[in-house]
């Protein structure tokens, strides 16, 4: 059976979008995720917490958590400051995080899109003495929220600075999920052009309800790494109504149903995503996970 790679978000940017959850509940999902065969999850932000007060107890949350040796649990690191505490923490990786949009990018991190390169070379300097790998993100690459449509160009452009400067993986985000499947597909063969696929990841939100099939129309290109967000959790505090990624849950479900191999079981994944949605008084977004809950 061909495996596939789940990198699961919703600890960050599920729970980066919730008002309040108290520090245990993000301990027990991220522990439960790791129970239920989720290799790598990304489990902190080491970003102002004057930005998102959401993520404040990271270090914290990275302190209390089992760490299962097989696991490899990932912070957000959007400068120095970021990547000292995500030192300090103990991560095993740390991600950079970069747009495609220039008003995305003053948005959300407070400078250019040149100022973001330039402000993450000495983090991949120090990150490198460190031993960390890296991985970075592109935003907005099928859309923005203050722009509009986004050049291809401008995707391919940003992707391979972030590759250029050393990240060892790209993910490609369509932060508002308004990606449809044969642009998704083109704009992924264009950044294949100058970044190989096994260097890449796809991070679709589901806004509108397209980010599973925008995968499975991306399959045949050889991509094999998919963020994700147990129940669907989450949105961007700096993408107003964008809804949360693609649900684990129903990614996965279609992966096996694919005959590829994500190692992780669906019915255990459910259940902890079912326990973080009440402790947060929200829905469950996986519609995969409310069928199987029924049964
Ligand atoms: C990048 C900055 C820090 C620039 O923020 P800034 O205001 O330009 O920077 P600053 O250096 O002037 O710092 C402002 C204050 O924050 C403090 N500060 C500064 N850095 C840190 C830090 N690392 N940790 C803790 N504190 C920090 C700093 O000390 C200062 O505190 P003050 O002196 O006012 O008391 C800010 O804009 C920020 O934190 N932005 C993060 C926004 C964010 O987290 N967005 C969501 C994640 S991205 C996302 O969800 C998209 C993604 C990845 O999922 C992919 C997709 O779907 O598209």
């Amino acid at each position: 059976m061909s495996k596939v790679s789940i990198f699961e978000v919703g600890a960050r940017d599920g729970l980066q979008n919730e008002k309040a959850v108290n520090t245990q509940d993000k301990v027990t999902l991220i522990n439960e995720l790791a129970s239920s065969g989720v290799r790598r999850i990304e489990a902190a932000s080491f970003v102002s917490p004057k930005w998102v007060p959401q993520m404040a107890d990271s270090s914290t949350v990275m302190d209390q958590i089992e760490r299962n040796p097989s696991v490899k649990y990932s912070g957000l690191t959007p400068n120095l400051r970021g990547l000292e505490a995500a030192i300090a923490a103990n991560v095993d990786e740390v991600a950079i995080f970069g747009s495609a949009s220039e008003a995305f990018s003053q948005k959300n991190i407070n400078c250019s899109i040149e100022e973001s390169i330039s402000r993450f070379k000495p983090v991949m300097e120090l990150a490198k003495e460190h031993n960390l790998p890296v991985r970075g993100y592109v935003s907005c690459v099928l859309g923005c929220p203050y722009e509009g449509e986004i050049a291809v160009s401008e995707v391919v452009r940003v992707t391979e600075l972030l590759n250029d400067l050393g990240c060892y993986e790209v993910s490609l985000g369509d932060t508002i999920g308004v990606g449809t499947p044969a642009k998704a597909k083109a704009m992924l063969e264009a950044v294949m052009q100058s970044v190989p696929v096994e260097k890449l990841a796809l991070h679709f939100h589901d806004t509108y309800g397209q980010a599973l099939a925008n995968i499975a129309t991306c399959l045949d290109t050889g991509i094999k790494t998919f963020d994700s967000s147990v129940a669907g959790l989450g949105g961007c505090p700096y993408a107003k109504g964008a809804s949360g990624n693609l649900a684990t849950e129903d990614l996965i479900y279609m992966l096996h149903g694919l005959g590829l191999d994500t190692g992780i079981n669906l019915e255990k994944l459910a259940h902890s995503g079912d326990k973080i949605c009440k402790a947060l008084g929200r829905n469950n977004g996986s519609k995969v996970a409310l069928t199987l809950l029924k049964q």
